[in-house]
C-alpha cells in the first residue's frame, strides 16, 4: 500500500513554510559568501555522477526539513512497495516494475506470487539471439541480403526512449542505420521509406498495447510499401518484428509470434526502454552495451533503495524540485545537457515527468490544493544559450535548471570540449551571482562611456542573479552512466509523485483526445457539413473540407 498523506498537513511542511521566509531573505550569493563549504555540504557523488545542488536557495536546515517531509510522507514505505512488486499503479491495478527489467542481481521479484525474473531473462536472451543474427548479417531478408536498416515504428514511450538512447550512445553504434517513425503525419513514414530498401530493412513495430492509432497506421503503411515493392506475404516474417504486451494484436497484424518480443503490463510505456521496447537500442549498440545500460540503471536502483536519504541522489533531486515547485512557485523545470549526444534527453523526460506527474487528483480521488508536476523542457547547451537563456537570466519567471555535462568527450576535437564546458561552468555561476549595477557602471566607465550614456544603458545590463541550478557532472556518457542517469531521473519523478500524493504511473489524461479523434475521423471521410460540435470545432472542420 502506498502511503496516503497530504504533504501540506505534515509538521515538516509547516516548518518549511516558516523557514522559507528566512531563506527568501537571503540571496544565493550571500549563502555562498557566508559559507565556503557549500560545495562540500551540498553535493553528492554516486560512482561517476556528481550532483552539485549547492547553487539552490537551500541551507542545512532546508535539507533537513525536506528530508523530514519525505519521511513524513512515507517515501521509505513507497520505495519498498515499488521494489517488492506491490500494485502501486492503483487505477490500473498493476505493479510498477521497470526495476525488474534491469535487476542484474536476479533476485526474485514476485507478482501475484510468481517470480517475474525468468520471463525477463528469457526475453533478454531472445533479444540477444535475434540482434546477434541481424548485426552479424546471418539473418537474411527475402532476397537473401543482410539487413542494413532498422525502422522502429512506435510513439510516446515506444519511441522517445529508444530515440534518446540511440542518439546518446551513437559512439557505440555499429553499421546498422536506425530510423524512427512516430508521427501519424504521412510525411514521417514517407520520408523514412525514401531512405531504405525493402530487401534490407527490418521494421520493429513497437507498441505496448498494439492498438495505438498512429503506430498501427504507420505499421500498415510500411507493410503495404513492403508488399508493393514485390515481396510476398510470407516474406513479412523476415522483415517485421513486434515489441508488445499484446500477443493477439500482433498475430492479427500478421507478424510471426516467433518474432514477437514480449513485455508485461507492469512496465509503463514511458519506463519501457529497458524492456523489449529497447530492441532498437540493442540493434544499434549490441547486446553487451545494452546490458551495461541495464547494469548502470540497476546500480542506481540499488543506490536509491539503500542509500540514506541524506546521500540519496534521486531523492535529493526530487526534494529540491519540491522546494522550487511548492515554495518558490516555479512553474517549470529546464533540463539542459551540455552534450550534443543528449539532445533528446529533455524531450524524453518531458514525457517521463509530465505524463507521470501531470495529475490534479490525489490518491483519495480529490482535487489537490497544491501544485504537482512542473512543465519540463530544454535543449542542449550551448544552443539554448543563444535562444532562450535571455529569459532565464533576465525574465520575470523563476526557472530552476538542471545542467548536465560529461567531463570527457567522445570527440575531443581541439579545444571544443573545453569551450563547451567553460560555458557549462559559466552559466550556473552567472545565474547565481548575476551582475550588480556597480559592476555594470564600472564596466561601462572602463569602456569610455559618458555618465549620461551610462545612466541610460546600465539598467538593461544588470543581472539579478539568484537563479537556482543543479549541476550534474558525469565522468563520461557510457551505456552504464547513461543507465544510471536515466534511472536517477525516473526515481526523482517517483519520489515527487509520492510526496504530492498522486498516482504517477497511469496516464488517463491522454485518453480524451484519442476518443474525440476517433469520433471526428469518420466525419472527415464525407463532404457533408458538420454541425455536431461547438461552433469553433464545426467551423474548423468545415473550412478544412472546403479547402481540401
Ligand atoms: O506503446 P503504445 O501502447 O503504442 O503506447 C504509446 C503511448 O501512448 C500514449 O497515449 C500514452 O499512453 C503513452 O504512455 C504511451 O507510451
Amino acid at each position: 500500500m502506498l502511503p496516503n498523506i497530504d504533504f501540506t498537513t505534515t509538521q515538516a511542511y509547516k516548518y518549511l513554510t516558516d523557514h522559507f521566509i528566512d531563506i527568501v531573505a537571503k540571496s544565493l550569493k550571500e549563502l555562498f559568501d557566508t559559507d565556503n563549504e557549500r560545495f562540500e555540504k551540498f553535493s553528492l557523488q554516486f560512482e561517476d555522477i556528481l550532483l552539485d545542488y549547492s547553487k539552490n536557495r537551500v541551507d542545512e536546515e532546508t535539507i533537513a526539513l525536506l528530508i523530514q517531509l519525505a519521511r513524513e510522507c512515507g517515501v521509505n514505505k513507497a520505495i519498498e512497495a515499488m521494489f517488492s512488486g506491490e500494485k502501486i499503479n492503483v487505477t490500473e491495478g498493476r505493479p510498477v516494475l521497470h526495476i525488474a527489467l534491469r535487476n542484474q542481481s536476479n533476485s526474485p521479484i514476485l507478482v501475484d506470487g510468481k517470480d517475474v525474473m525468468p520471463d525477463v531473462n528469457r526475453v533478454l536472451q531472445q533479444m540477444k539471439d535475434f540482434s546477434d543474427k541481424i548485426i552479424s548479417g546471418e539473418w537474411k531478408g527475402y532476397t537473401g541480403k543482410a539487413i542494413t536498416d532498422v525502422v522502429n515504428i512506435g510513439i510516446g514511450g515506444s519511441d522517445l526512449g529508444p530515440v534518446m538512447v540511440t542518439e546518446a550512445l551513437k559512439p557505440y553504434k555499429n553499421h546498422l542505420n536506425l530510423h524512427f517513425v512516430s508521427n501519424v503525419d504521412g510525411t514521417h513514414i514517407v520520408e523514412t521509406l525514401k531512405k531504405v530498401n525493402p530487401e534490407t530493412t527490418l521494421f520493429l513495430i513497437a507498441s505496448k498495447t498494439f492498438t495505438t492509432q498512429e503506430t498501427m497506421g504507420n505499421a500498415h503503411s510500411a507493410r503495404d510499401w513492403f508488399i508493393n515493392a514485390g515481396a510476398q506475404q510470407e516474406d513479412v516474417a523476415k522483415h517485421f518484428a513486434a515489441l508488445s504486451t499484446n500477443a493477439d494484436g500482433v498475430a492479427k497484424f500478421g507478424i510471426d509470434t516467433a518474432n514477437m518480443f514480449e513485455f508485461w503490463d507492469w512496465v509503463g510505456g514511458r519506463y519501457s526502454l529497458w524492456s523489449a521496447i529497447g530492441l532498437s537500442i540493442v540493434l544499434s549498440i549490441g547486446f553487451d552495451n545494452f546490458k551495461q545500460l541495464l547494469a548502470g540503471a540497476h546500480a542506481m536502483d540499488e543506490h536509491f533503495k539503500t542509500a540514506p536519504f541524506e546521500q540519496n541522489l534521486p531523492l535529493t533531486l526530487a526534494l529540491i524540485g519540491i522546494w522550487h515547485n511548492n515554495f518558490f512557485e516555479a512553474e517549470t523545470q529546464a533540463i539542459l545537457p551540455y552534450d550534443q549526444y543528449l539532445h533528446r534527453f529533455a524531450a524524453y523526460f518531458q514525457q517521463g515527468d509530465m505524463e507521470s506527474n501531470g495529475k490534479h487528483v490525489d490518491r483519495n480521488g480529490k482535487h489537490v490544493e497544491y501544485q504537482t508536476g512542473p512543465v519540463i523542457w530544454g535543449e542542449p547547451g550551448t544552443n539554448g544559450q543563444h535562444a532562450f537563456y535571455q529569459l532565464i537570466h533576465q525574465g520575470t519567471k523563476l526557472i530552476p535548471c538542471d545542467f548536465i555535462a560529461p567531463a570527457q568527450s567522445h570527440n575531443p576535437l581541439g579545444e571544443h570540449h573545453q569551450m563547451l564546458l567553460s560555458n557549462f561552468f559559466a552559466q550556473t555561476e552567472a545565474l547565481m551571482n548575476g551582475k550588480t549595477e556597480d559592476v555594470v557602471i564600472d564596466e561601462l566607465k572602463k569602456a569610455g562611456k559618458s555618465d549620461e550614456e551610462i545612466a541610460k544603458i546600465a539598467p538593461f545590463k544588470v543581472f539579478e542573479g539568484n537563479r537556482p541550478t543543479n549541476s550534474i557532472l558525469v565522468k563520461k556518457i557510457t551505456p552504464y552512466t547513461l543507465g544510471s542517469l536515466i534511472a536517477m531521473y525516473e526515481h526523482k519523478i517517483f519520489v515527487q509523485g509520492i510526496i504530492w500524493n498522486i498516482y504517477s504511473f497511469d496516464q488517463w489524461g491522454v485518453e480524451l483526445g484519442k476518443q474525440l479523434a476517433g469520433k471526428i475521423l469518420p466525419e472527415l471521410k464525407t463532404d457533408a457539413e458538420v454541425s455536431s460540435h461547438d461552433s469553433s470545432t464545426n467551423g474548423l472542420i468545415n473550412q478544412y473540407k472546403a479547402w481540401r
